[in-house]
C-alpha cells in the first residue's frame, strides 16, 4: 500500500503513546531494522509521539545536565537576565512568561535556557561554524561553573541519538536509509533546559507551563523529570492524553519540518505541559532540525492527485526563524 493510502487510514484517536525499544538500532540485520522502521511509521502516522527505551544517553550525562540546570536557574534573576535571549537572537535565557506558545494564552509559566551546536573543546568566540549552523553564537553564564560542559555533553549525546533515528524515519517513508544524511550535516539542533515552577491554587487556563503548540523542527527528543506528570498530547478527538515520564525512556515527537516534508503523513501533534505537582519541574528538549538551507519540499511518495501538497515550500531556517519571532516576540 502506498504511503498516501496508508495515511488515509491512519487513526489519530490514540489514548496512549507507544514505546519503541532502540536496543538494536545499530544492527546491520535488515529484518530487525524493518520491524523498527514499521514501529516508527505507525507511531508517526497515528500519534506523532513515541517513547524510546535503550536510547543510549547515559544516566550520568542526564544527571549532570539536570543538576547544572538547577544550579543555573537558582541564580539571581538579574544575573540570568544578562543572557536575555531576546537581546541575543534567541540564544540564552528566557524568564517566566516571556514566551507564549499558544496565541490564545497570556504567556508560558516556565523559564528556559537555549543554545545550539558547539564543540565541547572549541572556544565559543572562535567557533564561527556555530553561527553558520544556527542563528547566533551561544552565550554562557560566567557564574555557573560546569554548566556549559554538562549541557554540551548531553547535547552531543542527544544529537547522536537523533542521528541514529533519521535512517528509521527515512525507511518508514520508503526512502533510502541515508536520505537525510546530506540534509543534516550541520546539526541544526537547538537544545533548551526548562524549569516549570509549580502552579498551585486556582489556575488561569490562559497561563500554563507551556501552552498548546507543535514543535518546529523535524523531531524533538525530550527528557522529562521522573515522577511528575505535566506533558499532555492532543488526539483527534480533542482529548488531552497524558504523556507521563516513564523510567529509562525519552519522548520523541515529530515537529513541523517533518510534517511539512511528508505532506502531513507524519503528524506534528499538538502538546502542552502544566505543572500542578506542587514542586518544581525540569525538562530538557532537543529540537533536531535539518540544515537551515534545506527546502521543505513534499516527498513525492506523500503526494497524490487526491492529496495535493498542503504547504507552501519554505527553507527549514526561514520556518524556524518565523516561529521563534512569533513565540518570543509578543
Ligand atoms: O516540558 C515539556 O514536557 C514539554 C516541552 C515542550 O513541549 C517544548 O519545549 O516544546
Ligand atoms: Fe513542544
Amino acid at each position: 500500500m502506498s504511503l498516501v493510502e496508508l495515511s488515509a487510514q491512519a487513526d489519530a484517536s490514540f489514548d496512549r503513546i507507544p514505546i519503541i525499544d532502540l536496543a538494536q538500532v545499530s544492527t546491520h540485520n535488515p529484518d530487525i531494522i524493518r520491524v523498527l522502521a514499521k514501529q516508527v511509521r505507525d507511531a508517526c502516522m497515528n500519534v506523532g509521539f513515541f517513547y524510546v527505551k535503550n536510547h543510549g544517553i547515559p544516566e550520568g550525562t542526564i544527571h549532570s545536565a539536570l543538576s547544572a540546570s538547577k544550579d543555573f536557574f537558582s541564580l539571581p534573576l538579574e544575573s540570568k537576565l544578562e543572557l536575555d535571549m531576546r537581546k541575543n537572537n534567541f540564544k540564552g535565557y528566557n524568564p517566566v512568561l516571556s514566551s507564549n506558545n499558544d496565541p490564545e494564552n497570556r504567556g508560558d509559566l516556565h523559564e528556559g535556557f537555549e543554545f545550539g551546536w558547539e564543540d565541547l573543546v572549541a572556544k565559543p568566540s572562535v567557533d564561527e561554524g556555530a553561527t553558520a549552523r544556527s542563528l547566533a553564537a551561544n552565550v554562557w553564564p560566567s557564574d555557573a561553573p560546569g554548566f556549559r560542559e554538562a549541557l554540551l555533553e548531553y547535547y552531543h549525546a542527544a544529537v547522536n541519538l537523533g542521528k541514529s533515528l533519521f535512517p528509521l524515519f527515512a525507511l518508514a517513508l520508503d526512502l533510502p536509509a541515508d536520505f537525510f544524511e546530506d540534509k543534516t550535516k550541520n546539526s541544526a539542533a537547538l537544545m533548551r533546559v526548562l524549569h516549570y515552577p509549580p502552579q498551585t491554587g486556582p489556575v488561569d487556563d490562559r497561563v500554563i507551563g507551556i501552552g498548546a503548540h507543535t514543535d518546529w523542527e523535524c523531531f524533538t527528543i525530550l527528557w522529562q523529570e521522573p515522577e511528575i506528570q505535566a506533558l499532555q498530547v492532543l488526539n483527534t478527538e480533542k482529548r488531552w492524553i497524558d504523556a507521563p515520564p516513564i523510567p529509562g525512556t525519552l519522548v520523541v515527537n515529530i515537529g513541523d519540518q517533518l510534517s511539512r516534508w511528508t505532506n502531513n503523513v507524519f503528524k506534528s501533534t499538538v502538546h502542552r505541559a502544566i505543572n500542578r505537582s506542587g514542586v518544581r519541574r525540569y525538562s530538557i528538549p532537543l529540537f533536531f532540525g535539518t540544515d537551515y538551507d534545506v527546502r521543505l519540499e513534499p516527498i513525492p511518495s506523500c503526494v497524490s492527485p487526491e492529496r495535493p501538497p498542503k504547504y507552501e515550500v519554505v527553507t527549514a531556517g526561514d520556518y524556524v526563524k518565523e516561529r521563534l519571532k512569533a513565540t518570543y516576540g509578543h
